[in-house]
């Protein structure tokens, strides 16, 4: 069964059309990568899948049933972390996480063992200082316990890592990794690079529609560029590859040490380059096939 499944779903606030017949699903188990520019409407959506803004057209589902505006019956599956989560500061983590647990009705029990769980999962077991004085970081490592008090079988995370620095925004994505086998996780983002990281799967939304869909690999395989670079250990090393019979028919371009061939459009071509470097007994330093990067990709396919 999928975790989400999205059907034609239409939003508009006022004359601006927001969504307009976005879908998609999302299988179980998974850590999927939602991403549009500024204002496609990512957090417009989720907002629709916790039920607090009403849709227009179309229909959510979150484990089989559908979300209705108003109820939150299938928000018992679903965590939320907030782009800035806000705390009652006062409190050490602990203290947070009992008020919360005491709220959603976990017994005392529960919210000791469940507390200490997820301290421990996001590294602040033992800190009993005040939330006033945590980074940035620690907040937003606060808000994925919290989200997870539940136990969730799905996390909804609207940019989680946007406001953090690197190694803040590595010890996210590494909780986010460790919950991948229980939790299936939607994560909005602008930061490609963490999506490339850590996405299984990844949607670009844009004009309202879902204009991209596919694994990390399968977005690579369908934009490949089909380029060879080849780095030496010397020009005059380079100089005699490029004179060589079957490689200066080809079509490359030269830079410092390195040679790019451009338009490899089959394996042969690739094997005959290959090949070639054997018949001149070169070893380069680096013979590498380039792959598109998630940035490539993503802004080929939005509208500018
Ligand atoms: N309650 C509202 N009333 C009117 N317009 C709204 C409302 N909420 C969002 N919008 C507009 O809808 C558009 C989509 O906003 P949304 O926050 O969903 O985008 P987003 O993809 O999450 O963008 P960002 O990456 O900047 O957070 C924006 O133009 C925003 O101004």
């Amino acid at each position: 069964m999928d975790a989400l499944k999205i059907e034609n779903l239409s939003k508009s606030f006022g004359s601006h059309n927001i969504l307009n017949g976005l879908s998609l699903a999302i299988p179980e188990k998974t850590i999927f990568g939602f991403l549009g520019k500024n204002g496609a409407g990512k957090t417009t959506t989720m907002k629709m899948i916790l039920g607090f803004l009403k849709i227009d057209e179309g229909s959510i589902e979150v484990f089989g049933e559908k979300v209705k505006y108003g109820q939150t019956n299938t928000n018992r599956f679903i965590g939320y972390l907030p782009d800035v989560p806000e705390f009652y500061d006062y409190m050490t983590p602990k203290e947070y996480l009992k008020l919360c647990g005491s709220i959603t009705g976990l017994n005392n029990d529960e919210i000791v063992k469940k507390s200490k769980e997820l301290l421990e999962l996001v590294g602040l077991n033992g800190i009993d200082k005040r939330i006033h004085g945590f980074s940035r970081g620690m907040k937003q490592r606060l808000g994925i316990a919290q989200a997870l008090l539940n136990s969730p079988k799905l996390l909804i995370c609207d940019e989680p890592t946007s406001a953090l620095d690197p190694v803040g925004r590595k010890e996210i994505l590494e909780i986010i990794r460790k919950i991948k086998s229980t939790t299936t996780v939607v994560f909005s983002t602008h930061i490609l690079s963490d999506v490339e990281a850590i996405c299984d799967h990844v949607v670009v939304l844009d004009g309202g529609k879902n204009v991209l869909e596919g694994s990390i690999d399968e977005l690579k395989n369908m934009k490949r560029t089909n380029e060879i670079e080849i780095r030496f250990k010397s020009i005059d090393e380079l100089n005699k590859f490029k004179n060589n019979n079957v490689i200066s028919k080809m079509n490359f371009k030269e830079e410092e040490s390195t040679l790019s061939f451009l338009e490899v459009d089959s394996e042969k071509k690739a094997f005959d380059i290959l090949s070639e470097l054997h018949n001149e007994n070169i070893l380069p330093i680096e013979f590498s096939v380039k792959e598109p990067t998630l940035e490539n990709i993503f802004m080929e396919v939005i509208k500018s």
